[in-house]
């Protein structure tokens, strides 16, 4: 066994929390050798709530979990932590788009990002989950001027595991023969979930479908995902999403497969036309904890166009929200 490492969840007596803190406890985000201690950040009135989760973690006598803090101090969630996944904040109810909760959900991530600056390991990996995703990522980013701006990252991972799971359906593959899927921009009803450099079972998969059914089926169905949960359910994903993060933060932290990528949303870079300032979801492979977007992918109009209605989106969500930034 490996010294344990701090891992911060906030809202995490939400639904998120808890279908996450379960798995992560478990050993299923950072193997079966790396012992975890949770840091549970909630609002005051939750907190007898997430007593009940402390509880159940307790009763499962994970072999993996190394012990528990649970607060309703910021200071206190993310002292000394490794891994922090932001997902306290308010889900959307039928109707809404994501971005209508940045005026109730933004607020959350500028004393969020101050907090982790001030007191989490210099080399925290960070995940935004609550939404608007990106957005709030980057306020979090923009309130941390003492973390490396990429400590940054936002959830597209479930559209990626969306995606993978549409294509696997339509060609009679499992996802796991399926490779370089890749979500750019937004998580929102602009993604954009492109299969042009994607193979099942080695073949290219453009081969494999046409055209209309990628460009009125598939792509429409992966961006309104989300939305179709919630009429569902009545209630937005929770079991999926808090699975998406579990592998979000396993690729980064242990590494993606050789000849393979996934999608993260990290601070642009220049890389692909996307100029610096917005977190916009980027294939990226990664290794030894580190991230690096996947470069020289053939870019045609279709994607292209895109890729700029995602981007767009992102700077009016930033011009939305730029009063939040630390000065
Ligand atoms: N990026 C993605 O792919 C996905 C994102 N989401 C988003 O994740 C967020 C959480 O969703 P659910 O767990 O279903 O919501 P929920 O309402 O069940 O839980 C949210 C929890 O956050 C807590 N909270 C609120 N403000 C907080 C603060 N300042 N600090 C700490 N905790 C706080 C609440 O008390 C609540 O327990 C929502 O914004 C939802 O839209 C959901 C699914 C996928
Ligand atoms: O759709 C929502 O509001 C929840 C979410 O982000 C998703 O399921 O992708």
């Amino acid at each position: 066994m490996k010294s344990p490492v701090r891992v911060a969840v906030t809202g995490a007596a939400g639904q998120i929390g808890y279908a996450l803190l379960f798995r992560i406890a478990a050993g299923d985000m950072l193997g079966a050798d790396q012992p975890v201690i949770l840091h549970l950040l909630e609002i005051t009135p939750a907190l007898p709530a997430l007593q009940g989760v402390v509880m159940e973690l307790n009763d499962c006598a994970f072999p993996t979990l190394a012990g528990v803090v649970a607060t309703d101090d910021v200071n206190v969630a993310f002292k000394d932590v490794d891994y922090a996944l932001l997902v306290g904040a308010r889900p959307r109810g039928p109707g809404m788009e994501r971005k209508d909760l940045l005026e109730a959900n933004g607020a959350i991530f500028a004393p969020q990002g101050k907090a982790l600056s001030d007191h989490a390991k210099r080399d925290v990996k960070v995940l935004v989950v609550g939404n608007p995703a990106n957005t709030n990522a980057l306020i979090a980013q923009q309130n941390a001027p003492s973390l490396d701006p990429k400590c940054f990252t936002a959830m597209v991972r479930l559209d990626h595991n969306r995606a993978l799971s549409q294509l696997a359906e339509k060609t009679g593959a499992h996802t796991t023969d399926i490779k370089k899927v890749t979500i750019w921009g937004n998580h929102s009803s602009t993604q954009y979930p492109d299969i042009h450099h994607t193979t099942v079972k080695g073949k290219a998969a453009t081969d494999l479908i046409d055209q209309a059914w990628y460009a009125d089926t598939f792509i429409p169905v992966v961006q309104q995902r989300g939305a179709a949960i919630i009429k569902a359910r009545g209630a937005s994903s929770a079991a999926s999403a808090a699975s998406a993060a579990v592998d979000h933060m396993r690729s980064w932290a242990l590494g993606t497969a050789e000849g393979d990528w996934v999608s993260m949303g990290i601070p642009s870079d220049g890389s692909y036309g996307i100029a610096p300032g917005v977190i916009y979801g980027y294939p990226v492979a990664t290794k030894g904890g580190k991230y690096e977007i996947v470069q020289g992918l053939e870019i045609n109009a279709f994607s292209r166009e895109r890729m700029a209605a995602t981007e767009k989106e992102l700077r009016e969500e930033r011009a939305a929200v730029e009063h939040l930034f630390a000065k």
